[in-house]
């Protein structure tokens, strides 16, 4: 578990601070977004967590050891901040030596199915020195992803992909969170790609954590219904992601397809249904309140 306590950073020369007392956890598994405006501080707390910047106060503890109190905390880390590539060698050969450089060449292995993931397969052999930005971001994310790391940080992960390539990574990170507890923060722009993965957001503004909340939030479908009478056939398919107010059933699309069968059959039987409507993304409006 990674837990940042009371974390400060001020750059020298600037007259502001950057970070100011942020206190945050990310539990085994979780995937955490991190959203906030231009400027509020998301890179400088990941950069800190990678350990390429030093707080100016505060603790930051992975599994209950300082990271900054000694070498080799953060060996299982996958980091996409700042490009970490070689530009003049070939992106296979970035990964191989990033591979040796933390002794894990029995991962070798997974050099192909990582680059196919980012679509630069067919550019192994370049050197990415003359990639274009996207390739760019790619080959970063593939040296934060070849190591099977257990914590990601990934800064702007979506930037440089194209849509086929953006669902990809969803899936594959989603994939893994489940499957092998991997923990992540990623932060981004990409709301709508956000939502599609996390379970918790922390809201910066201006150094400062503004707002915590979880993924209920996520997009959802308002299904209106034509009476709140004779609902007793629909009350098997409430849940936390199904709730019904008043005349209106809140379906979070987060659930499955067959929930999703079956919850419009049983509508579709009782020709319950008014209209329909997508609720408004609720980190839009996180973005938006105020402005
Ligand atoms: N090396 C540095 N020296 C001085 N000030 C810095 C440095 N790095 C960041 N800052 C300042 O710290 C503040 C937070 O910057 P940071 O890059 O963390 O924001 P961000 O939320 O990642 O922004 P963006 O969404 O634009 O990437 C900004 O005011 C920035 O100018």
């Amino acid at each position: 578990m990674l837990k940042i306590e009371s974390i400060s950073k001020k750059f020298v020369g600037n007259d502001f601070y950057s970070l100011k007392d942020v206190n945050m956890e990310i539990n085994k598994g979780e995937i955490v977004g991190l959203i906030g405006r231009n400027g509020a501080g998301k890179s400088t707390l990941m950069k800190l967590m990678a350990k390429s910047l030093k707080p100016t106060s505060g603790l930051i503890t992975y599994n209950g050891i300082d990271i900054h109190s000694k070498d080799n905390v953060l060996t299982d880390f996958g980091i996409m901040i700042d490009p970490v590539f070689y530009p003049e060698m070939s992106v296979i050969d970035n990964l191989k030596f990033y591979l040796r450089l933390h002794g894990k060449e029995e991962l070798f292995s997974n050099i192909e199915p990582t680059l196919k993931l980012v679509e630069l397969w067919e550019a192994r052999n370049r050197k990415p020195k003359g990639f274009s930005f996207g390739m760019k971001q790619r080959t970063a994310l593939a040296i934060a992803l070849v190591a099977e790391p257990d914590f990601l940080i990934l800064d702007e992960p979506f930037v440089g992909l194209d849509p086929i390539g953006v669902q990809k990574l969803i899936d594959i990170l989603k994939q893994w969170s489940n499957e092998r507890q991997i923990s992540m923060l990623i932060s981004s722009h990409q709301l709508g790609e956000l939502e599609a993965l996390c379970e918790r957001y922390v809201y910066i503004e201006a150094g400062q954590l503004a707002d915590a909340f979880d993924g209920a939030a996520c997009p959802s479908l308002l299904v209106y219904l034509k009476e709140t009478k004779n609902l007793e056939g629909i009350q098997s398919l409430l849940s936390d992601d199904v709730i019904l107010e008043g005349n209106v059933l809140d379906i979070s699309t987060k659930i499955t397809s067959e929930e999703i069968n079956e919850i419009f059959k049983t509508l579709g039987n009782h020709a319950l249904i008014e209209k329909i409507e997508v609720k408004e993304n609720h980190l839009k409006e996180i973005f938006t309140k105020g402005q």
